[in-house]
């Protein structure tokens, strides 16, 4: 039967049964379309493990994917046995894994030696290692690979994703967000996600998550680093009085940087998150500019270090990223095949004294018409004199809501109503998000899909481009 909300329709394929024998360092790459799933099994009663970027698969238990593009890998050598067809399926025989257990190594080294200083010391800090490269070269991978092996050393490790453009970490695309990792993760789901209304067979994670907005990190770079830092603050703050995490440190997931136009930004999120290790992957280029732009000394903290690309990093084409989005927002709000969530529908009124809607705004065509119109100013105003707040968030009033926002996500953010100022919504947290079902302008209320029941609360709700408008069911 097809889930509401989820397309997949195709049930596996019993009747093919593969045995994929592998020896030790090998690793067995898969892609599954969205449309099907398939079951892998480390064989019971034979000898070897086998991860999953980092995660240890339990022997017999069935592992379900859909619309992904995975590897499974062995120290030892194992035996999988794999129900359905994967589109692709081969056997690698070199792997980066070596070089990624050697940096998880180094990490751990550190680790222990944080561990060893009194907590309240600058040397209780654990290493803070910020992942950064072109599109698709596994920086999300590496990042969940060192969580996993950090978490199985008995570590809690803060994971912080600050790609706008992918599928989120625990939460929907288009945030950033930090969770505090002290459990096992999810091999079919990798970071995983965080249910607001129901049990979970993993220990549930609850992310501190910024609301963006935008794909890339240009649109809004103002606003993106202003809320870079609000998570820094918050994220640095936990640490004090989580002492595990603070001897663990972070990892830091990053959109795809090049070092033309995202220097400044680099260089905000080393500063604000005190980074002491940048790994450069997939780019000869963006290593050098990044050792110059952070030389080995002995008073610079930070060490510059070129990590491989692993040969199983697919390139993901435009349509298969946004089906990837898509199925994060979709399993926001109705689950997946493991968990079904039920959301409700609920009304808001645009003439409701509680109703506070707010709106992204792009900076880099705010600039561009605000150059256009920059001699229009009185005499003695120039654009540095320009409110700071306006030009990041605006409110909507109730005439301004109309269908172009059917089909998106609205955060609903942490400050009140009633209090709401730009400031305020700019750089507000997020409680939770709503999805626009139908916006009538003409009763002036719109329909929206709710992961918890009763009214929504009477907060400040923001709608941004990202992710782009998509249809649920
Ligand atoms: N060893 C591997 N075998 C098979 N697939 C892999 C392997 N490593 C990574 N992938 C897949 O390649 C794709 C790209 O990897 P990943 O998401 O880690 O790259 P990224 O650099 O973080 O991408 P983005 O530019 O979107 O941030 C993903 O679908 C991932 O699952």
């Amino acid at each position: 039967m097809a889930l509401p909300g989820l397309d997949v329709t195709d049930s596996i394929d019993s009747s093919t049964i593969l045995t994929r024998d592998l020896k030790p360092n090998q690793e067995f790459r898969f892609e599954v379309p969205a449309t099907s799933s398939i079951t892998i099994r480390l064989t019971a009663g034979t000898a070897g493990t086998a991860e999953l970027f980092g995660t240890e698969l339990s022997k017999g238990l069935p592992y379900t994917f859909t619309c992904c593009k995975s590897a499974i890998y062995t120290w030892t050598g194992c035996s999988l046995s794999i129900e359905g067809a994967p589109s692709v399926e081969y056997i690698a025989e070199e792997t980066p894994m070596a070089t990624y257990l050697n940096l998880h190594i180094a990490l751990e080294k550190l680790r222990v030696a944080a561990s060893d200083c009194p907590p309240t010391t600058e040397g209780a800090q654990g290493p803070r290692i910020l992942l950064i490269g072109p599109p698709d070269v596994g920086k999300t991978t590496v990042a969940k690979i060192l969580t996993g092996y950090s978490i199985r050393q008995g570590r809690k490790p803060m994971v912080i994703n600050l790609d706008t453009a992918g599928e989120g970490v625990l939460t929907v695309p288009g945030t950033i967000s930090a969770a505090s990792f002290g459990s096992v993760m999810d091999v079919e789901d990798g970071f995983g996600s965080s249910p607001m209304s129901a049990p979970s067979a993993i220990p549930v994670k609850l992310p501190l998550v910024y609301y963006y907005g935008f794909e890339t990190a240009e649109s809004g770079s103002r606003r993106y680093k202003r809320l870079i830092s609000r998570m820094a603050v918050a994220v640095n703050s936990r640490l004090e009085e989580d002492i595990e995490s603070k001897n663990t440190g972070l990892i830091i997931d990053t959109p795809s940087f090049d070092n033309q136009t995202n220097g400044d930004v680099i260089s905000h999120i080393v500063a604000e998150f005190s980074i002491t290790t940048i790994a450069i992957l997939g780019s000869e280029r963006l290593y050098n500019t990044m050792l110059k732009s952070f030389p080995p000394s002995s008073s610079s903290p930070i060490n510059v270090i070129k990590l491989p690309t692993s040969g199983g990093c697919v390139d993901r084409d435009a349509p298969y990223k946004k089906s990837i989005r898509d199925a994060a927002v979709k399993k926001y709000f109705f689950g997946d095949a493991k968990c079904t969530l039920s959301p409700y529908t609920v009304s808001i009124e645009f003439d409701s004294p509680t109703f506070s809607l707010w709106e992204v705004v792009d900076s880099l065509s705010s600039s561009a018409e605000r150059q256009k119109n920059i001699s229009f100013l009185p005499i003695g105003e120039d654009e540095s004199s320009l409110s700071a707040d306006e030009e990041v968030v605006k409110r909507l009033a109730p005439g301004d809501v109309d269908s172009r926002f059917e089909n998106m996500v609205v955060a609903v953010l942490q400050v009140d109503a009633k209090d709401a100022g730009a400031k305020e919504v700019g750089e507000s947290a997020v409680m939770g998000f709503l999805f626009v079902q139908e916006v009538d302008e003409k009763e002036r209320r719109m329909k929206v899909l709710s992961p918890v029941p009763g009214r929504v609360p009477a907060k400040a709700l923001l709608v941004g481009r990202w992710p782009e408008g998509m249809f649920l069911t």
